[in-house]
Protein backbone atom coordinates (compact mmCIF):
# COMPACT_ATOMS: atom_id res chain seq x y z
CA UNK A 1 0.00 0.00 0.00
CA UNK A 2 1.18 3.47 -1.21
CA UNK A 3 0.64 5.72 2.26
CA UNK A 4 -0.20 9.66 2.01
CA UNK A 5 1.42 12.29 3.49
CA UNK A 6 3.86 11.78 6.53
CA UNK A 7 1.84 8.42 6.98
CA UNK A 8 4.39 5.33 7.05
CA UNK A 9 5.18 2.15 9.01
CA UNK A 10 7.59 2.83 11.81
CA UNK A 11 10.35 0.10 13.04
CA UNK A 12 7.77 -1.35 15.98
CA UNK A 13 5.20 -2.22 12.53
CA UNK A 14 2.85 0.42 13.74
CA UNK A 15 1.47 3.12 11.38
CA UNK A 16 2.68 6.58 12.15
CA UNK A 17 1.03 9.62 11.47
CA UNK A 18 2.93 13.24 11.67
CA UNK A 19 5.47 11.39 13.65
CA UNK A 20 3.56 9.93 16.09
CA UNK A 21 2.76 6.38 16.35
CA UNK A 22 -0.83 5.26 16.09
CA UNK A 23 0.19 3.10 19.58
CA UNK A 24 0.63 6.10 21.65
CA UNK A 25 -2.72 7.70 20.03
CA UNK A 26 -4.79 5.07 21.29
CA UNK A 27 -3.37 4.96 24.58
CA UNK A 28 -3.67 8.63 25.08
CA UNK A 29 -6.87 9.70 23.39
CA UNK A 30 -8.72 5.56 22.60
CA UNK A 31 -10.85 5.06 19.78
CA UNK A 32 -12.54 5.97 17.51
CA UNK A 33 -10.31 8.36 16.65
CA UNK A 34 -9.74 11.16 13.71
CA UNK A 35 -6.58 11.96 13.40
CA UNK A 36 -5.10 14.95 10.64
CA UNK A 37 -1.87 15.30 9.22
CA UNK A 38 -1.26 18.80 9.47
CA UNK A 39 1.42 18.97 7.44
CA UNK A 40 -0.49 17.64 4.70
CA UNK A 41 -3.18 20.42 4.70
CA UNK A 42 -0.15 22.77 4.49
CA UNK A 43 1.20 21.03 1.42
CA UNK A 44 -2.47 21.15 -0.40
CA UNK A 45 -2.91 24.65 0.37
CA UNK A 46 0.21 25.48 -0.78
CA UNK A 47 -0.40 23.42 -4.11
CA UNK A 48 -3.30 25.07 -4.87
CA UNK A 49 -1.48 28.38 -3.90
CA UNK A 50 1.52 27.62 -6.40
CA UNK A 51 -0.98 26.42 -8.95
CA UNK A 52 -2.56 30.10 -9.23
CA UNK A 53 0.43 32.11 -8.55
CA UNK A 54 1.97 30.35 -11.74
CA UNK A 55 -0.93 31.35 -13.50
CA UNK A 56 -0.28 34.91 -12.08
CA UNK A 57 -3.88 35.77 -11.52
CA UNK A 58 -5.43 37.37 -8.46
CA UNK A 59 -6.79 34.79 -6.44
CA UNK A 60 -8.80 33.37 -3.36
CA UNK A 61 -8.79 29.69 -2.07
CA UNK A 62 -11.89 29.59 0.10
CA UNK A 63 -11.84 26.40 2.22
CA UNK A 64 -15.37 24.74 2.51
CA UNK A 65 -15.41 24.63 5.93
CA UNK A 66 -18.72 21.75 5.63
CA UNK A 67 -15.69 18.93 4.68
CA UNK A 68 -14.04 19.84 8.18
CA UNK A 69 -14.93 22.39 10.72
CA UNK A 70 -13.33 23.11 14.28
CA UNK A 71 -11.77 26.04 15.80
CA UNK A 72 -8.56 24.68 15.80
CA UNK A 73 -9.12 24.15 11.56
CA UNK A 74 -10.47 27.28 10.81
CA UNK A 75 -7.31 28.74 12.78
CA UNK A 76 -5.09 26.67 10.15
CA UNK A 77 -7.13 27.87 7.16
CA UNK A 78 -6.61 31.71 8.23
CA UNK A 79 -2.74 30.74 9.14
CA UNK A 80 -2.71 29.36 5.52
CA UNK A 81 -3.86 32.32 4.03
CA UNK A 82 -7.51 30.87 2.51
CA UNK A 83 -10.70 32.52 2.97
CA UNK A 84 -13.37 30.76 4.53
CA UNK A 85 -16.85 29.21 2.60
CA UNK A 86 -19.28 28.83 5.50
CA UNK A 87 -23.05 27.24 4.97
CA UNK A 88 -24.70 27.81 7.85
CA UNK A 89 -25.06 30.16 11.32
CA UNK A 90 -23.40 27.30 13.20
CA UNK A 91 -20.24 27.32 10.62
CA UNK A 92 -20.33 30.74 10.64
CA UNK A 93 -20.32 31.17 14.37
CA UNK A 94 -16.99 29.03 14.39
CA UNK A 95 -15.12 31.08 12.06
CA UNK A 96 -16.16 33.97 14.49
CA UNK A 97 -15.33 31.95 17.58
CA UNK A 98 -11.87 31.10 15.49
CA UNK A 99 -10.87 35.04 14.94
CA UNK A 100 -10.93 34.53 11.02
CA UNK A 101 -10.99 37.55 9.48
CA UNK A 102 -14.41 38.61 8.73
CA UNK A 103 -13.49 40.15 5.06
CA UNK A 104 -12.65 36.79 3.72
CA UNK A 105 -15.57 34.96 4.60
CA UNK A 106 -18.02 33.88 2.03
CA UNK A 107 -21.83 32.85 2.97
CA UNK A 108 -23.43 29.85 1.36
CA UNK A 109 -26.67 27.78 1.00
CA UNK A 110 -29.89 27.41 -0.61
CA UNK A 111 -31.89 28.01 2.40
CA UNK A 112 -30.39 30.79 4.60
CA UNK A 113 -32.51 31.93 7.21
CA UNK A 114 -33.24 35.86 8.09
CA UNK A 115 -31.47 35.13 10.89
CA UNK A 116 -28.50 33.84 9.60
CA UNK A 117 -28.61 36.43 7.16
CA UNK A 118 -28.71 38.86 9.76
CA UNK A 119 -26.15 37.82 11.80
CA UNK A 120 -23.77 37.24 8.30
CA UNK A 121 -24.57 41.27 7.82
CA UNK A 122 -24.00 42.49 11.39
CA UNK A 123 -20.57 40.99 11.22
CA UNK A 124 -19.44 42.04 7.57
CA UNK A 125 -18.52 39.23 6.61
CA UNK A 126 -16.92 39.21 2.98
CA UNK A 127 -20.27 38.41 1.05
CA UNK A 128 -22.97 36.43 0.63
CA UNK A 129 -23.36 34.18 -2.27
CA UNK A 130 -27.18 34.83 -3.55
CA UNK A 131 -29.08 31.54 -3.82
CA UNK A 132 -32.61 32.69 -4.85
CA UNK A 133 -35.09 35.31 -5.02
CA UNK A 134 -36.36 34.77 -1.47
CA UNK A 135 -33.53 35.03 -0.06
CA UNK A 136 -32.92 37.98 -2.27
CA UNK A 137 -35.79 39.59 -0.86
CA UNK A 138 -35.09 38.71 2.59
CA UNK A 139 -31.50 40.69 2.02
CA UNK A 140 -32.46 43.56 0.37
CA UNK A 141 -35.11 44.46 2.88
CA UNK A 142 -32.34 44.09 5.73
CA UNK A 143 -29.74 45.69 4.17
CA UNK A 144 -32.35 48.35 3.68
CA UNK A 145 -33.37 48.72 7.29
CA UNK A 146 -29.41 48.44 8.75
CA UNK A 147 -28.64 50.24 5.74
CA UNK A 148 -25.16 48.27 5.69
CA UNK A 149 -23.76 47.67 2.31
CA UNK A 150 -22.88 43.85 1.33
CA UNK A 151 -21.30 42.01 -1.49
CA UNK A 152 -22.65 39.56 -3.10
CA UNK A 153 -21.89 36.85 -5.37
CA UNK A 154 -25.05 34.88 -7.25
CA UNK A 155 -24.94 31.67 -7.83
CA UNK A 156 -26.04 29.84 -10.50
CA UNK A 157 -26.77 26.40 -12.47
CA UNK A 158 -24.58 26.22 -15.42
CA UNK A 159 -26.92 22.83 -16.67
CA UNK A 160 -23.59 21.03 -16.52
CA UNK A 161 -23.69 17.43 -15.01
CA UNK A 162 -20.35 16.79 -12.99
CA UNK A 163 -19.49 12.60 -13.26
CA UNK A 164 -20.39 11.77 -9.74
CA UNK A 165 -23.11 10.56 -7.31
CA UNK A 166 -26.06 11.66 -7.95
CA UNK A 167 -26.72 13.63 -4.19
CA UNK A 168 -23.26 15.07 -4.56
CA UNK A 169 -23.82 16.60 -8.03
CA UNK A 170 -25.34 20.41 -8.03
CA UNK A 171 -24.12 21.69 -11.36
CA UNK A 172 -27.41 20.28 -13.07
CA UNK A 173 -30.13 22.64 -14.48
CA UNK A 174 -32.35 20.45 -12.05
CA UNK A 175 -30.92 21.28 -8.51
CA UNK A 176 -32.23 22.85 -5.55
CA UNK A 177 -29.00 25.23 -5.43
CA UNK A 178 -29.00 28.95 -7.09
CA UNK A 179 -30.46 30.42 -10.54
CA UNK A 180 -31.30 28.86 -13.37
CA UNK A 181 -29.92 30.35 -16.39
CA UNK A 182 -32.28 29.02 -18.88
CA UNK A 183 -34.86 30.38 -17.30
CA UNK A 184 -33.37 33.82 -17.45
CA UNK A 185 -33.82 33.78 -13.41
CA UNK A 186 -29.90 34.66 -13.34
CA UNK A 187 -30.70 37.84 -15.42
CA UNK A 188 -33.57 38.80 -13.61
CA UNK A 189 -31.36 38.51 -10.47
CA UNK A 190 -28.83 40.51 -11.76
CA UNK A 191 -31.14 43.44 -12.61
CA UNK A 192 -32.39 43.42 -8.85
CA UNK A 193 -29.03 43.35 -7.34
CA UNK A 194 -27.19 45.88 -9.64
CA UNK A 195 -30.04 48.53 -8.98
CA UNK A 196 -30.22 47.99 -5.25
CA UNK A 197 -28.39 50.70 -3.34
CA UNK A 198 -27.33 49.06 -0.56
CA UNK A 199 -25.85 45.71 -2.53
CA UNK A 200 -22.88 45.49 -4.54
CA UNK A 201 -22.68 42.37 -7.42
CA UNK A 202 -19.58 41.52 -7.04
CA UNK A 203 -19.72 38.09 -9.61
CA UNK A 204 -20.79 34.77 -10.05
CA UNK A 205 -20.30 31.00 -8.51
CA UNK A 206 -20.96 28.14 -10.01
CA UNK A 207 -20.47 24.89 -7.76
CA UNK A 208 -21.03 21.76 -10.48
CA UNK A 209 -20.58 18.83 -7.35
CA UNK A 210 -17.88 17.17 -5.95
CA UNK A 211 -14.87 13.96 -5.91
CA UNK A 212 -14.68 14.73 -9.80
CA UNK A 213 -11.64 13.49 -11.74
CA UNK A 214 -12.18 15.30 -14.88
CA UNK A 215 -11.44 19.09 -15.78
CA UNK A 216 -13.37 19.22 -18.26
CA UNK A 217 -16.45 19.67 -16.02
CA UNK A 218 -14.91 22.69 -14.67
CA UNK A 219 -13.54 23.77 -17.99
CA UNK A 220 -17.44 23.65 -19.37
CA UNK A 221 -18.94 25.23 -16.92
CA UNK A 222 -16.47 28.26 -16.93
CA UNK A 223 -17.35 28.48 -20.69
CA UNK A 224 -21.17 28.20 -19.41
CA UNK A 225 -20.90 30.56 -17.46
CA UNK A 226 -19.11 32.72 -19.73
CA UNK A 227 -21.94 32.55 -22.50
CA UNK A 228 -24.33 34.47 -19.96
CA UNK A 229 -21.64 36.83 -19.08
CA UNK A 230 -21.73 37.63 -22.37
CA UNK A 231 -25.54 38.71 -22.73
CA UNK A 232 -25.64 40.53 -19.20
CA UNK A 233 -22.42 42.25 -20.65
CA UNK A 234 -24.93 43.19 -23.89
CA UNK A 235 -28.09 43.91 -21.86
CA UNK A 236 -26.87 45.51 -17.93
CA UNK A 237 -23.37 46.27 -19.08
CA UNK A 238 -22.60 44.46 -16.24
CA UNK A 239 -19.19 42.51 -16.04
CA UNK A 240 -17.74 40.27 -12.75
CA UNK A 241 -14.95 41.62 -10.83
CA UNK A 242 -15.33 37.59 -10.03
CA UNK A 243 -15.38 34.15 -10.94
CA UNK A 244 -16.12 32.06 -8.25
CA UNK A 245 -16.38 28.15 -9.85
CA UNK A 246 -17.11 26.06 -6.59
CA UNK A 247 -15.05 23.45 -5.19
CA UNK A 248 -15.24 19.40 -6.07
CA UNK A 249 -11.65 18.72 -6.60
CA UNK A 250 -11.38 14.39 -6.42
CA UNK A 251 -9.28 12.44 -4.02
CA UNK A 252 -8.01 9.19 -3.99
CA UNK A 253 -9.75 6.91 -1.34
CA UNK A 254 -8.74 3.48 -3.08
CA UNK A 255 -5.88 2.43 -5.39
CA UNK A 256 -8.72 2.89 -7.96
CA UNK A 257 -9.18 6.63 -7.68
CA UNK A 258 -6.67 8.77 -9.57
CA UNK A 259 -6.87 11.93 -9.23
CA UNK A 260 -5.44 14.97 -11.27
CA UNK A 261 -3.20 17.07 -9.81
CA UNK A 262 -4.60 20.46 -8.21
CA UNK A 263 -2.33 22.61 -10.57
CA UNK A 264 -3.86 20.41 -14.04
CA UNK A 265 -7.48 21.74 -12.66
CA UNK A 266 -6.40 25.79 -11.74
CA UNK A 267 -4.53 25.48 -14.80
CA UNK A 268 -7.46 24.12 -17.35
CA UNK A 269 -10.40 26.39 -15.38
CA UNK A 270 -7.77 29.85 -15.78
CA UNK A 271 -6.91 29.04 -19.22
CA UNK A 272 -10.46 28.35 -20.53
CA UNK A 273 -11.27 31.65 -18.39
CA UNK A 274 -8.51 33.55 -19.85
CA UNK A 275 -9.26 32.81 -23.57
CA UNK A 276 -13.28 33.68 -22.89
CA UNK A 277 -12.25 37.09 -21.19
CA UNK A 278 -10.04 37.88 -24.34
CA UNK A 279 -12.70 36.64 -26.66
CA UNK A 280 -14.83 39.90 -24.49
CA UNK A 281 -12.16 42.04 -24.78
CA UNK A 282 -12.48 41.72 -21.25
CA UNK A 283 -9.86 41.45 -18.07
CA UNK A 284 -10.19 38.19 -16.05
CA UNK A 285 -12.16 38.55 -12.78
CA UNK A 286 -10.57 37.34 -9.46
CA UNK A 287 -10.81 33.89 -10.01
CA UNK A 288 -11.61 32.03 -6.82
CA UNK A 289 -12.19 28.65 -5.68
CA UNK A 290 -13.94 26.30 -2.84
CA UNK A 291 -12.13 23.21 -1.85
CA UNK A 292 -12.84 21.21 1.07
CA UNK A 293 -12.80 17.48 0.51
CA UNK A 294 -9.16 18.41 -1.57
CA UNK A 295 -7.53 20.22 1.28
CA UNK A 296 -8.80 18.22 3.96
CA UNK A 297 -9.99 14.38 3.04
CA UNK A 298 -7.24 12.69 2.67
CA UNK A 299 -5.43 14.31 5.64
CA UNK A 300 -7.49 12.43 8.15
CA UNK A 301 -7.04 8.73 9.30
CA UNK A 302 -9.51 7.27 11.68
CA UNK A 303 -8.78 4.28 13.86
CA UNK A 304 -10.87 2.03 15.23
CA UNK A 305 -10.27 -0.94 17.49
CA UNK A 306 -11.48 -4.12 16.10
CA UNK A 307 -14.14 -6.18 18.05
CA UNK A 308 -16.46 -8.76 17.51
CA UNK A 309 -16.68 -11.62 14.91
CA UNK A 310 -19.18 -13.21 12.42
CA UNK A 311 -17.99 -15.98 9.93
CA UNK A 312 -20.83 -17.35 8.05
CA UNK A 313 -19.44 -20.03 5.93
CA UNK A 314 -18.84 -19.65 2.30
CA UNK A 315 -20.30 -16.35 2.30
CA UNK A 316 -18.72 -13.64 4.79
CA UNK A 317 -17.22 -12.96 7.69
CA UNK A 318 -17.30 -9.66 9.18
CA UNK A 319 -15.70 -7.82 11.40
CA UNK A 320 -17.04 -4.42 13.69
CA UNK A 321 -15.35 -1.37 14.96
CA UNK A 322 -16.33 0.35 17.99
CA UNK A 323 -17.40 3.31 15.62
CA UNK A 324 -19.13 3.14 11.94
CA UNK A 325 -22.05 5.53 10.05
CA UNK A 326 -21.97 7.77 13.41
CA UNK A 327 -18.38 8.63 12.13
CA UNK A 328 -18.46 7.96 8.90
CA UNK A 329 -21.88 7.99 6.81
CA UNK A 330 -20.47 8.53 3.41
CA UNK A 331 -20.54 4.65 3.26
CA UNK A 332 -24.17 4.57 3.77
CA UNK A 333 -24.94 7.38 1.96
CA UNK A 334 -23.06 6.96 -1.46
CA UNK A 335 -21.63 3.57 -1.31
CA UNK A 336 -18.37 5.58 -0.91
CA UNK A 337 -15.32 3.14 -0.62
CA UNK A 338 -12.46 3.60 1.38
CA UNK A 339 -9.17 1.67 2.26
CA UNK A 340 -7.51 0.50 4.95
CA UNK A 341 -4.96 -1.50 7.25
CA UNK A 342 -4.02 -2.87 10.42
CA UNK A 343 -2.04 -0.36 12.09
CA UNK A 344 -0.68 -2.66 14.45
CA UNK A 345 0.84 -4.68 11.79
CA UNK A 346 1.09 -2.80 9.45
CA UNK A 347 3.71 -4.95 7.65
CA UNK A 348 1.87 -8.54 8.32
CA UNK A 349 0.88 -10.20 5.06
CA UNK A 350 -2.80 -9.94 3.90
CA UNK A 351 -4.72 -13.64 4.91
CA UNK A 352 -7.84 -13.14 5.01
CA UNK A 353 -10.89 -11.26 3.22
CA UNK A 354 -13.63 -9.75 6.15
CA UNK A 355 -15.77 -6.80 5.81
CA UNK A 356 -15.74 -4.53 8.26
CA UNK A 357 -19.23 -3.06 10.00
CA UNK A 358 -20.45 -0.64 12.50
CA UNK A 359 -21.59 -0.84 15.47
CA UNK A 360 -24.98 0.60 14.56
CA UNK A 361 -28.54 -1.19 14.35
CA UNK A 362 -28.42 -0.83 10.54
CA UNK A 363 -27.50 -3.40 7.98
CA UNK A 364 -26.65 -0.59 6.12
CA UNK A 365 -23.34 0.09 8.17
CA UNK A 366 -20.70 -1.27 6.48
CA UNK A 367 -17.25 0.86 6.43
CA UNK A 368 -15.48 -1.87 4.03
CA UNK A 369 -16.94 -4.50 1.88
CA UNK A 370 -14.62 -7.54 1.27
CA UNK A 371 -11.37 -6.01 2.21
CA UNK A 372 -8.37 -8.18 2.27
CA UNK A 373 -6.27 -8.31 5.97
CA UNK A 374 -3.62 -9.95 8.15
CA UNK A 375 -5.95 -12.14 10.30
CA UNK A 376 -7.15 -10.16 12.55
CA UNK A 377 -7.33 -9.95 16.41
CA UNK A 378 -10.00 -8.62 18.73
CA UNK A 379 -8.23 -5.06 19.44
CA UNK A 380 -6.11 -4.66 16.85
CA UNK A 381 -5.98 -1.03 15.28
CA UNK A 382 -7.64 -0.68 11.81
CA UNK A 383 -6.93 2.64 10.15
CA UNK A 384 -9.43 3.86 8.03
CA UNK A 385 -7.59 6.59 5.25
CA UNK A 386 -9.36 9.57 3.51
CA UNK A 387 -11.83 10.56 6.10
CA UNK A 388 -10.49 14.08 6.49
CA UNK A 389 -13.43 14.86 4.60
CA UNK A 390 -17.40 14.77 5.36
CA UNK A 391 -16.57 12.36 8.05
CA UNK A 392 -16.47 14.10 11.27
CA UNK A 393 -18.62 17.32 9.76
CA UNK A 394 -21.26 14.51 9.42
CA UNK A 395 -21.15 12.74 12.58
CA UNK A 396 -24.11 11.76 14.34
CA UNK A 397 -25.28 9.77 17.49
CA UNK A 398 -27.50 7.88 15.86
CA UNK A 399 -27.62 4.45 18.87
CA UNK A 400 -26.29 7.37 21.30
CA UNK A 401 -23.11 6.59 20.13
CA UNK A 402 -20.48 9.39 21.03
CA UNK A 403 -18.75 11.34 18.52
CA UNK A 404 -15.23 10.48 18.44
CA UNK A 405 -11.77 12.70 19.43
CA UNK A 406 -9.71 14.82 16.79
CA UNK A 407 -6.27 14.97 17.45
CA UNK A 408 -4.09 16.83 14.96
CA UNK A 409 -0.45 15.40 14.27
CA UNK A 410 2.79 17.49 13.55
CA UNK A 411 6.12 16.73 13.75
CA UNK A 412 6.07 13.81 16.64
CA UNK A 413 3.45 16.08 18.32
CA UNK A 414 0.05 15.65 18.59
CA UNK A 415 -3.20 18.00 20.22
CA UNK A 416 -6.45 16.75 20.89
CA UNK A 417 -8.45 19.81 19.02
CA UNK A 418 -12.12 18.16 19.43
CA UNK A 419 -12.59 16.82 22.66
CA UNK A 420 -14.51 12.97 22.62
CA UNK A 421 -18.07 13.45 23.36
CA UNK A 422 -19.47 12.12 26.90
CA UNK A 423 -22.28 10.39 28.00
CA UNK A 424 -23.08 13.67 29.81
CA UNK A 425 -22.64 15.06 26.88
CA UNK A 426 -25.95 13.18 25.30
CA UNK A 427 -28.59 14.31 27.94
CA UNK A 428 -27.01 17.63 28.87
CA UNK A 429 -29.82 19.78 27.00
CA UNK A 430 -32.45 17.59 28.01
CA UNK A 431 -35.17 18.32 30.25
CA UNK A 432 -37.89 15.99 32.20
CA UNK A 433 -41.49 15.87 30.92
CA UNK A 434 -43.17 17.56 33.97
CA UNK A 435 -46.60 15.95 32.84
CA UNK A 436 -44.70 12.47 33.58
CA UNK A 437 -46.59 10.76 36.20
CA UNK A 438 -44.88 7.65 37.38
CA UNK A 439 -46.99 5.14 39.05
CA UNK A 440 -46.94 5.00 42.93
CA UNK A 441 -44.14 2.16 44.23
CA UNK A 442 -46.31 -0.82 45.63
C1 LIG B 1 -21.01 25.55 -2.86
C2 LIG B 1 -19.97 24.55 -2.50
N1 LIG B 1 -18.69 24.92 -2.51
C3 LIG B 1 -17.71 24.07 -2.19
C4 LIG B 1 -17.99 22.75 -1.85
C5 LIG B 1 -16.84 21.87 -1.50
O1 LIG B 1 -16.80 20.73 -2.25
P1 LIG B 1 -15.54 19.73 -2.12
O2 LIG B 1 -15.42 19.38 -0.69
O3 LIG B 1 -15.92 18.59 -2.95
O4 LIG B 1 -14.37 20.48 -2.63
C6 LIG B 1 -19.31 22.31 -1.86
C7 LIG B 1 -19.65 20.92 -1.60
O5 LIG B 1 -19.84 20.15 -2.52
C8 LIG B 1 -20.33 23.24 -2.19
O6 LIG B 1 -21.61 22.88 -2.18
N1 LIG C 1 -20.96 15.45 1.96
C1 LIG C 1 -20.65 15.02 0.65
C2 LIG C 1 -20.39 16.07 -0.33
C3 LIG C 1 -21.37 17.16 -0.36
C4 LIG C 1 -20.62 18.39 -0.45
C5 LIG C 1 -21.42 19.64 -0.23
N2 LIG C 1 -22.11 20.13 -1.40
C6 LIG C 1 -19.56 13.95 0.66
O1 LIG C 1 -19.27 13.43 1.67
O2 LIG C 1 -19.01 13.60 -0.32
Amino acid sequence: MTYRGTTKVNERGFIEIGGVSTETLKEAYGTPLFVYDVKDIRDRANEFHDAFKNQSVSYQIAYASKAFSCIAMIELANELELSLDVCSGGELYTALEAGFPVERIHFHGNNKTPDELEMAVTHKIGCIVVDNFTELSWLMALTESSKQQMDVLIRITPGVEAHTHEYISTGQEDSKFGFDLNSAQADKAIDMITSHEFLTLQGVHSHIGSQIFRAEGFEEAVKEIYASIEGWVNKFDYYPNVLNVGGGFGIRYTENDEPLPLSTYIDKMVEAAKKESNRLNKPLPEFWIEPGRALVGEAGTTLYTLGTRKEIPDVRTYVSVDGGMTDNIRPALYQAEYSATLANRAHAEPEEVVSIAGKCCESGDMLIWDINLPKIEQGDILAVFSTGAYGYSMANNYNRILRPAVVFVEDGEHECVIEREQFEDLTRRENRYSKIMLPEKA
